[in-house]
């Protein structure tokens, strides 16, 4: 039997009242899964209850048009002041409505990002970065940082850490690149630049045959950084401070194809201590997968 994806009337009103009496979250995804619903789909339908309308109801998305021409549609995040994953409950910071931007507290626990930077020290590779014309990654002077990745679902830590992720940024798991683990020294910098691939470089139709473009970028913060190495949003003024375990979630590409220049960012340079970081990047389909 097919795990069941559509939320019938009776159980959208089973999952209100439950919640309104104080029932645990958890519990009711625990019963819908006992009732054949997919697990995804379940902790989607509850927290998407928690948090306001769901999404089922047959109302349009709203939407609003930028100044910039960029339609915002609903945000993939979850509305609402906490996000509750699988294993972990995340805390919503702040929100940043155009562009979609929200800063979150709790991803990670410290052991994990400890963890995370003991595996990545011995491999760490100067970053690369695409590049515009060829589409091949290249070491580039704007990027002063040394990086690794880990393939999706590497191994169970790795896998545990790529199925929160998902869960916290409401996109399948399997259109996850594998996570990226940066480190800058004193004076290391990412100039802004857009995470999606711009339409205008050639490079970017190599990059989107496999997985389409991206979609939504979490960078989150593995170490307290003296000073500097703030994640920048200069056409907004925006400057997310690292703290460890916490992250600044952004969505730029809608379900029409258009991307949000308003989320041109960058690591701006350590001036004290050093930064670790750990990315995840969304692509619109499985990460992979050849262009249909
Ligand atoms: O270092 C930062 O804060 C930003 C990193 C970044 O932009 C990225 O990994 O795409
Ligand atoms: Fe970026």
């Amino acid at each position: 039997m097919n795990a069941i994806t559509h939320l019938a009337p009776e159980w959208h009103n089973w999952i209100q009242e439950n919640l309104s009496r104080g029932c645990a979250p958890q519990s009711l995804i625990d019963d819908m899964v006992r009732n054949h619903f997919d697990p995804v789909f379940a902790r989607a339908a509850v927290n998407g209850i928690m948090s306001g309308p769901f999404v089922a109801t047959a109302k349009p998305p709203p939407q609003t048009q930028s100044s910039n021409g960029y339609v915002y549609e609903r945000p993939r995040l979850y509305a609402g002041n906490l996000i509750r994953t699988s294993d972990r409950d995340v805390r919503v910071v702040t929100r940043v409505n155009r562009p979609m931007i929200a800063v979150l507290d709790g991803v990670l626990s410290e052991e994990e990002c400890d963890e995370l930077i003991r595996r990545s020290a011995d491999k760490m590779r100067r970053s690369t970065t695409v590049d515009p014309l060829t589409g091949k990654h290249e070491v580039i002077a704007d990027r002063s940082s040394e990086g690794t990745f880990f393939t999706l679902n590497a191994d169970p830590f790795i896998a545990r850490l790529d199925r929160r992720i998902s869960e916290v940024m409401n996109w399948p798991v399997e259109n996850g690149e594998g996570l990226q683990i940066l480190h800058y020294g004193v004076g290391g910098e990412y100039k802004p630049h857009f995470d999606y691939f711009p339409p205008e470089d050639p490079g970017s139709q190599v990059q989107m045959t496999i997985g389409g473009q991206r979609v939504s970028t979490m960078v989150m913060y593995l170490n307290e950084v003296e000073e500097g190495g703030t994640t920048i949003f200069p056409d907004i003024g925006l400057e997310v401070v690292p703290k460890k375990g916490s992250a600044v979630y952004f969505e730029y590409t809608n379900s029409q194809n258009q991307l949000d220049r308003l989320t041109l960012h960058g690591g701006s340079p350590v001036t004290r201590g050093e930064k670790w970081i750990v990315t995840k990047w969304m692509r619109q389909r499985r990460y992979g997968e050849a262009a249909a």
